[in-house]
């Protein structure tokens, strides 16, 4: 079997379940709108700046990871720096032959000059249309949802909450709690996520990445997620070997399944999987659980959605069944309503594999 190259996998169309906002930017971007607000940068050269980002965010720790955050947030404080983020954001996950994206962010950290919380959710979803339209006109089409998130140490979720179901039917898809993992639980949102099941909303919950178990049972089981931001962690609760055996909370996890947004770069570099080849994505996959790939933050892992499929195609000799098994699995998993996620499904992503393959 010849290798998949990178060229024929950006042209193959993708779902990207798990897809930061402020962790995607283009480097040139954020210098320009630094210099706007006079927001002192490491460097104010593009190829540098990305690269400064890249090794900045491995560190082998969640929470030095999240720091590098502090120069993409300062620089999206104002309507038209918002909406021209995400209008690139689409437009660069459409020329990565993404079809269907769910994007996340979280508006509470948006609101230092003077921008209301409806302020800054209008300005990313009229940018995330104006990047839609940009790409169709150039031939990719791409559907974006938006997920609003509510950082985990803070104490705004069930105000979060409330704003992504006011935008249910103008563009977001869902609701997501962030953060550093270790010491802030998902229960201590609970009131959020019971609002949002009372709703029928849909929801993620960022766990088992920098913290284990507790963090996904409680996830799960507790607070009702959809589905399991990273959940890498999950190997915690299954014994290896040549028939390896799942602990409750894993079986539980397989049985009902749950998708697990994996994100195989951000894994490695804060250290929740020692290296692409060891990452549990090969085992998780094996054992069919429902396993998605995803980008997590593309600059600060200097990545794209093809090149985690890459990345994969090189460490486990994945082909074009895998690949598309994988993409399928995101788009079932997608908080559209089915029919439309079917209809992806059906008339761009399997007609596209078929004629790979
Ligand atoms: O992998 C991650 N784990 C936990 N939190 C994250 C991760 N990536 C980004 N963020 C956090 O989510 C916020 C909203 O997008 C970001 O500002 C960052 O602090
Ligand atoms: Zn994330």
């Amino acid at each position: 079997m010849v290798p998949i190259g990178m060229e024929e996998i950006v042209k193959a169309p993708k779902a990207l379940l798990h897809d930061h906002l402020d962790g995607g930017l283009r480097p040139a971007t954020i210098v320009e709108l630094a210099a706007e607000v006079d927001h002192t940068l490491p460097t104010t050269d593009p190829g540098e700046l990305g690269r400064w980002f890249v090794e900045s965010a491995d560190s082998g720790s969640l929470e030095r990871y999240l720091e590098t955050f502090d120069h993409t947030v300062a620089v999206m404080q104002t309507a038209a720096s918002l909406h021209r983020v995400a209008a690139e954001c689409a437009l660069d996950l459409a020329a990565d032959g993404v079809v269907y994206a769910e994007v996340r962010f979280a508006p509470e950290q948006h609101l230092e000059r003077g921008l209301t919380l409806d302020g800054v959710v209008e300005a990313v979803l009229a940018g995330f249309a104006a990047g839609t339209e940009q790409a169709a006109a150039k031939g990719q089409q791409i559907r974006v949802g938006t997920l609003l998130t509510a950082m985990r140490h803070a104490a705004r979720s069930q105000e979060i909450a409330e704003l992504a179901v006011r935008y249910r039917d103008t563009g977001v898809v869902g609701f997501d709690i962030a953060g550093a993992e270790a010491g802030f639980p998902p229960t201590r949102h609970l009131d959020a996520f019971e609002y949002l099941q009372r709703e029928n909303f849909h929801f993620t919950i960022h766990a088992g990445e920098a913290f284990g178990l507790p963090s996904i049972w409680q996830a799960i089981q507790w607070c009702g997620a959809d589905r399991l931001g990273h959940g890498v962690r999950l190997v915690d609760d299954i014994t290896p070997g040549g028939d390896p055996v799942l602990g409750r909370l894993s079986a539980y996890v397989r049985d009902k399944r749950i998708p697990l947004e994996l994100c195989p770069s951000s894994n490695v570099q804060t250290g929740a999987a020692p290296s692409i080849a060891q990452h549990p994505i090969g085992l998780l996959r094996d054992l069919r659980f429902r396993v998605t790939v995803n980008t997590d933050n593309r600059l600060m892992s200097g990545t794209s959605m093809s090149r985690e499929m890459a990345l994969l195609v090189d460490a486990f000799g994945y082909g074009w069944s895998e690949l598309q098994w994988f993409t399928i699995n995101a788009m079932k998993s997608a908080f559209i309503p089915f029919d439309e996620r079917l209809s992806i499904i059906n008339e761009v992503i399997k007609p596209a594999y078929a004629k790979l393959a």
